[in-house]
């Protein structure tokens, strides 16, 4: 069994980018992008206007006076002419401010007749004017390398003005779940002493949130020859396999015995960490191989952990986490012998542990969406303190 920190590093050691490829901008959401993307142009371009209005010179304008419209600017075609004391340029949302102005008075506050506009008193004191590169400047990087394209993400990369990125290959991940027990679910219910497999789905998920793409899905009894045809075919279409369950000490635990015949190398052979002690890291047939505990807490919180830091490492990024310190909302119990994740929800004052911390719990899981990292033999802390914590 090893220290947490030790596994990450040795995810870090063993796991290898898989290389890149060049994807049209449209089809690169949820992919990991490979090379910083820069800006070719600052935006604004130049100084436009954020309402919809009149486009004045501030000093020069006055509550209750009318002046001269003398043009109409709109996003995408400027006004060419110059804004001088006593005029106004029509102007609309995202127009380039027309030369001479500085300032836009909302359409709101505007009466029009025919060629002049006169301005009711309250416009200011805001001027609605977007400052030239108050977004960004040309050359800034706008995602960096490693970013995995989320929806926020999408726009920097888009307003970056780029057709095509480089991004990482897309990692292709088989996922074994194995149990006698295990039915698919809608079938369960009809077999005595049958479950439906939940970890599979939980697990595709996590696989899709980190930029991976399940190629391949099999359900196994305990039977060693079965499982181990099923690696065999698992370690041909695979760059990473994932396997559920039999983890653990039992007779017929066989997670490990069925990718032995396939030259199996383990890398990290348990955890010390609860829950989740019994996953497991390895290489095979070149392909990685991660064990994930059967009951369907550990699967997530070890699914959470792992599988995050082994996608950044495939996709050529650092593999580390994001640690948030935050405060606690509700009493935290001691740790054990173990570093520990509690499984918590976050409420306005903070965090707040979930009731329900069994391994094998799956309805609690709907609640949490944090983990809290304690290390071996915390003492129990009290609401205000302040733990370090990962969003799960
Ligand atoms: N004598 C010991 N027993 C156990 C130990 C130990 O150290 N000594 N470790 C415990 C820990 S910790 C865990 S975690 C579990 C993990 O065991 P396995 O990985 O071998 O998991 P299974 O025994 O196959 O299943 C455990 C539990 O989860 C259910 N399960 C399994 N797969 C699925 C699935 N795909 N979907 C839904 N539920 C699943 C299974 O029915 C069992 O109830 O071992 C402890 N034992
Ligand atoms: O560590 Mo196991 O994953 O607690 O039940």
């Amino acid at each position: 069994m090893i220290p947490f920190a030790e596994a990450l590093a040795r995810i870090a050691d063993h796991v290898s980018p898989l290389g890149t490829e060049t994807v049209p901008l449209a089809e690169a959401s949820g992919r990991r992008l490979a090379c910083d993307l820069t800006a070719r142009r600052a935006a604004p371009r130049a100084p436009v206007s954020a309402m919809d209005g009149y486009a004045v010179i501030e000093a020069a304008t006055q509550p209750g006076r009318a002046i001269a419209v003398i043009g109409e600017a709109v996003a995408g075609r400027r006004f060419e002419g110059r804004v001088g004391e006593g005029e106004a340029v029509r102007i609309f949302t995202g127009a380039p401010m027309p030369e001479g102005s500085d300032y836009v008075i909302m359409q709101e506050y505007a009466t029009r007749t025919g060629d002049s506009v006169t301005f009711a008193e309250g416009y200011g004191p805001a001027g609605h004017v977007r400052a030239m590169g108050s977004d960004f400047d040309a050359g800034d990087v706008l995602v960096p390398a490693g970013t995995l394209l989320n929806a926020r993400a999408m726009i920097g990369a888009a307003a970056a003005d780029v057709a095509e990125v480089e991004v990482a290959v897309r990692p292709r991940v088989a996922i074994i779940g194995t149990g006698d027990e295990l039915a698919v679910p809608g079938s369960a219910h009809a077999v005595r002493d049958a479950i439906p497999e939940s970890v599979s789905y939980g697990v595709t998920a996590l696989v899709e949130e980190a930029g991976g793409c399940v190629v391949h899905r099999a359900k196994c009894p305990d039977d060693l020859d079965v499982l181990t045809r099923a690696a065999g075919e698992a370690l041909v279409c695979a760059d990473l396999v994932i396997v559920t369950g039999g983890a653990s000490v039992g007779d017929r635990d066989f997670a490990k015995p069925m990718f032995k015949p396939h030259g199996l190398s383990v890398i990290i052979p348990k955890v010390a960490i609860k829950p989740g002690k019994p996953v497991w890291l390895g290489k095979a047939r070149g392909k990685i191989v991660l064990g994930l505990p059967g009951n369907p807490t550990s699967a997530m919180v070890t699914g959470a952990l792992f599988l995050r830091p082994i996608f950044q490492a495939l996709g050529g990024a650092n593999a580390s986490h994001r640690w948030h310190s935050l405060p606690l909302a509700a009493p935290l119990k001691a740790t054990g012998g173990r570093e520990t994740f509690v499984r918590a929800r976050f409420d306005e004052g903070g965090l707040v542990p979930i009731g329900n911390q069994d391994s094998g719990a799956q309805a609690a899981l709907l609640e949490a969406d944090w983990l809290i990292r304690c290390p071996p033999d915390q003492a129990a802390l009290a609401p205000g303190s302040t733990v370090t914590a990962v969003s799960f």
